[in-house]
């Protein structure tokens, strides 16, 4: 099976240049707005605790912006929950946390942490909000996200991605492998898989080859390659190399 492949642009690092100087200058809505004018799927934005990126005002925005679904990226706390509730995205992306990391470091244990997460997905889901579980490309956490009902899983690819960078080809074909395999499982488990973080014009081929993944979540990347190329021809050139993989 072949799913069609999406590309949902992650717009969080335009809002990081953005708080750097404390004004309004680049603006992630203007991103979100190129992002849809070049055909882009979805957007995706994670709401930090700390809000160093993303903050809350610039939700309401984006969704007024544009008709592009919205992916919110949040941790599962109360604070988030609610938030999620009176923006109603099209879906909520729960991912793990840490206030000092510098970005997120790892998966969210699903499996661990069932009972926190249990009402959470329940409420997301009730309000209709599509719920994703950010995790590793592991047996124990997809069966996790199955108990806990989530329709998406997001595979971190954030290992993948760093074995590339170490030039640990081994690694990264073993990486590339795991996530190859959980995408099967989680298609056997009626989960649709997604996979994301890390992603770059020269790691992106093989997981976009992956036949079960129906979306990359991408960013750094891309509003990184914009500084030089500009974020329309940065979103294309990405779509293209998606579109040669499948
Ligand atoms: C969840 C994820 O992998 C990305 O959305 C990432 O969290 C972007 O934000 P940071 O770069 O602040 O981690
Ligand atoms: N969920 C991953 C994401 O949205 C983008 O991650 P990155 O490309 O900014 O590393």
């Amino acid at each position: 099976m072949t799913a069609a492949l999406r590309l949902g642009v992650n717009i969080d690092h335009v809002a990081t240049i953005r708080n750097a100087r404390g004004g309004d200058h680049p603006d992630p809505v203007r991103a979100a707005e190129i992002v849809a004018a070049v055909g882009g799927d979805g957007i995706t934005a994670h709401l930090r605790e700390d809000r160093r990126h993303i903050r809350d005002a610039d939700l309401q925005r984006i969704q007024q912006a544009t008709d592009l679904p919205l992916n919110l990226e949040m941790a599962a706390t109360d604070e988030m929950l609610q938030i999620a509730l009176a923006h109603a995205p099209h879906a909520a992306c729960i991912v793990p946390e840490k206030r000092e990391e510098r970005t997120t470091e790892g998966g969210l244990d699903a499996a661990g942490l069932h009972n926190q997460l249990a009402p959470i997905v329940g409420r997301l889901a009730d309000a209709g909000i599509r719920v994703s579980l950010f995790i590793e490309a592991s047996e124990r956490q997809l069966e996790a996200a199955h108990r806990l009902r989530a329709p998406v899983v997001e595979f971190h690819t954030g290992e993948y991605a760093h074995a590339g960078l170490d030039g640990d080809d081994e690694r990264e074909a073993r990486e590339l492998e795991r996530i190859a395999a959980m995408s099967r499982m989680a298609r056997d488990l009626g989960i649709e898989p997604h996979a994301g973080h890390g992603l770059t014009y020269e790691n992106v081929k093989p997981i976009a080859a992956i036949p079960e993944l129906a979306e990359l979540n991408i960013g750094h990347y891309l509003v990184g390659e914009a500084v030089f190329v500009g974020l329309e021809v940065a979103v294309r050139r990405m779509r293209e190399l998606m579109d040669e993989a499948r």
